[in-house]
C-alpha cells in the first residue's frame, strides 16, 4: 500500500509540474519550415519529450475538474487510464541521451503505440456522456461543462495527435505516402481537388441510404490575381479540409433530401472556393429547408439530439450525419490553425456554411486549450 501512495504521490508531482507550463503553439510555417530543411530527429525529439507531457498534463488537469459522477463512468475512467499511462511512457525518455540512435527509433516506435491506444478516445468518451446520461441524467448546467470540456479536451487531442504524426511520419520507419508533403502536411493543397474528394464519398453514402443525392456546382474565385485559371492552392493537413468538408456534405445531403423527398431532381448544391488577401474560404450552399434561428447552436452541441436518429445503410456504413461529435469537432478541425467555421440558415429555405482557412503560414498558429485558474473556474459548480 505505502508503495503504491508513493508512486501515486510521485505521479501527481510530475502532473502539477508539467501543467504549470503553458502548451508552445507552433505555426504551419514552423512545421513546415523544420519539416522541409533537413529535419532534425534529436531536435524534434528534445522538443516533443517536454512539448507532449505539457500538452498532457494541461488537459489531464481539466479531466480530474470533471463531476465525480462523470469520472465514474467506465468509458472516461477508461480515457482517463489511457491518458495517465501515456503521460508515464513519456516520461520514461526525460533523461534520456538525444544522440542515442536507439533511443530515438524506440521513441518512434513509443509514440505509434500512443496514437493507437487513443485512436477511439473520441467514440469512447462520446459513450461515455451516454453512460451519464442514462444513470444520472444531464441537466444544462452538466451540458454546458461538458460542452466546454470536450471542445477542449478534443482541442488539444487534435495538437497532440498532430504533433506525433509530424514526428512518426518524417521519422517513422513507414514509407513517406508522398514525397511531397511534409509529414502530414501538403505545401501546395489543391483545395478542389479535397471539395470534389469529400463531396463523392459523401455522394456516395447519400445514394446509399436515400437512392438519391443532390448534384453540386464548384465555382473558385482568385480575387488576389483577377482571371487567374490556376488552382486555388495553400499550405495546409488535407485530411482536416477533408474532415470538415465531409461532415458538411453530408450534413447538406440529409436536409435537401429530406426537404424534397418526393423530387428526383433535387436543388444542387453550390460551393464556392475564394482566395483572398488573408483567407482562403469555402462556402457550401443548400436549398435543404434551413434550421430556425432557435435551434441552429444545437447543431454545435455534442449531445445535438433534436435531429431524427442518424441514418444507417443497410450494410451499417457509416451514418450519414452522425451523432454528437461531427460538426463540433469539423468545427475544432478549422479552428485548430486559428480559421472557423460558421453556419447561416435561413428557414424554410436552406443553409450556408463557410469554412474560413488562414491563407498566410505564418498566420496559421495552432489554438491551444491552456490549464489556468480562469479554464479551472469553469469546472467549479459555484461559478
Ligand atoms: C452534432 S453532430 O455533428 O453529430 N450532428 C449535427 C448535424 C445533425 O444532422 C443534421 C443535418 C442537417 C440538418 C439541417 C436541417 C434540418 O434538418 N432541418 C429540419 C429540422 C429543423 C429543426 C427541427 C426542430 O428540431 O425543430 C427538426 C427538423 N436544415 O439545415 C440543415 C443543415 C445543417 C448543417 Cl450542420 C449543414 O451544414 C447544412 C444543413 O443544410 C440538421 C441536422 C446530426 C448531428
Amino acid at each position: 500500500m505505502r508503495f503504491s501512495r508513493r508512486i501515486l504521490q510521485q505521479f501527481r508531482q510530475y502532473l502539477d509540474h508539467y501543467s504549470q507550463f503553458n502548451p508552445s503553439p507552433l505555426s504551419m510555417k514552423q512545421f513546415i519550415d523544420f519539416g522541409s530543411q533537413n529535419a532534425c530527429e534529436r531536435t524534434s525529439f528534445e522538443f516533443l519529450r517536454k512539448e507532449l507531457p505539457v500538452r498532457l498534463a494541461n488537459i489531464m488537469k481539466e479531466i480530474n475538474l470533471l463531476p465525480d459522477n462523470l469520472l465514474q463512468m467506465p468509458s472516461v475512467a477508461m480515457v482517463q487510464s489511457w491518458y495517465q499511462l501515456s503521460f508515464k511512457e513519456i516520461l520514461t525518455y526525460e533523461n534520456a541521451d538525444p544522440d542515442d540512435n536507439e533511443m530515438l527509433e524506440n521513441f518512434t516506435e513509443r509514440l505509434v503505440k500512443i496514437r493507437n491506444r487513443h485512436t477511439n478516445v473520441v467514440e469512447t468518451m462520446a459513450q461515455g456522456v451516454i453512460e451519464l446520461k442514462d444513470s444520472h441524467g444531464i441537466d444544462s448546467n452538466t451540458e454546458t461543462r461538458i460542452q466546454y470540456f470536450l471542445d477542449r479536451f478534443y482541442m488539444s487531442r487534435i495538437s497532440i495527435r498532430m504533433l506525433i504524426n509530424q514526428h512518426t511520419l518524417l521519422f517513422g520507419s513507414q514509407l513517406a505516402q508522398n514525397n511531397r508533403h511534409i509529414g502530414c502536411i501538403d505545401p501546395n493543397c489543391a483545395v478542389l481537388d479535397v471539395v470534389k474528394d469529400s463531396y463523392e464519398n459523401a455522394k456516395f453514402l447519400c445514394d446509399q441510404y436515400y437512392l438519391n443525392a443532390p448534384e453540386v456546382e464548384i465555382k473558385t474565385h482568385n480575387a488576389t490575381v483577377p482571371d487567374q485559371k490556376e488552382d486555388i492552392r495553400m499550405v495546409y493537413v488535407p485530411s482536416h479540409l477533408y474532415h470538415i468538408l465531409f461532415e458538411l456534405f453530408k450534413n447538406a445531403m440529409r436536409a435537401v433530401v429530406e426537404y424534397h423527398p418526393e423530387d428526383m431532381e433535387l436543388p444542387k448544391l453550390n460551393v464556392g472556393i475564394t482566395k483572398g488577401d488573408e483567407d482562403v474560404t469555402i462556402k457550401m450552399s443548400d436549398q435543404g429547408g434551413g434550421i430556425p434561428r432557435s435551434k441552429s447552436d444545437l447543431l454545435f452541441h455534442y449531445m445535438y439530439s433534436t435531429a431524427p436518429q442518424p441514418m444507417r445503410s443497410e450494410n451499417g456504413s457509416a451514418p450519414l450525419a452522425g451523432y454528437g461529435y461531427g460538426l463540433p469537432l469539423s468545427r475544432l478541425y478549422a479552428r485548430y490553425f486559428h480559421g472557423d467555421l460558421i453556419l447561416s440558415s435561413v428557414e424554410g429555405f436552406g443553409t450556408d456554411a463557410f469554412i474560413y482557412l488562414k491563407l498566410f503560414p505564418s498566420e496559421a498558429n495552432e489554438l491551444l486549450p491552456v490549464y489556468n485558474t480562469t479554464a479551472s473556474r469553469m469546472y467549479h459548480t459555484d461559478t
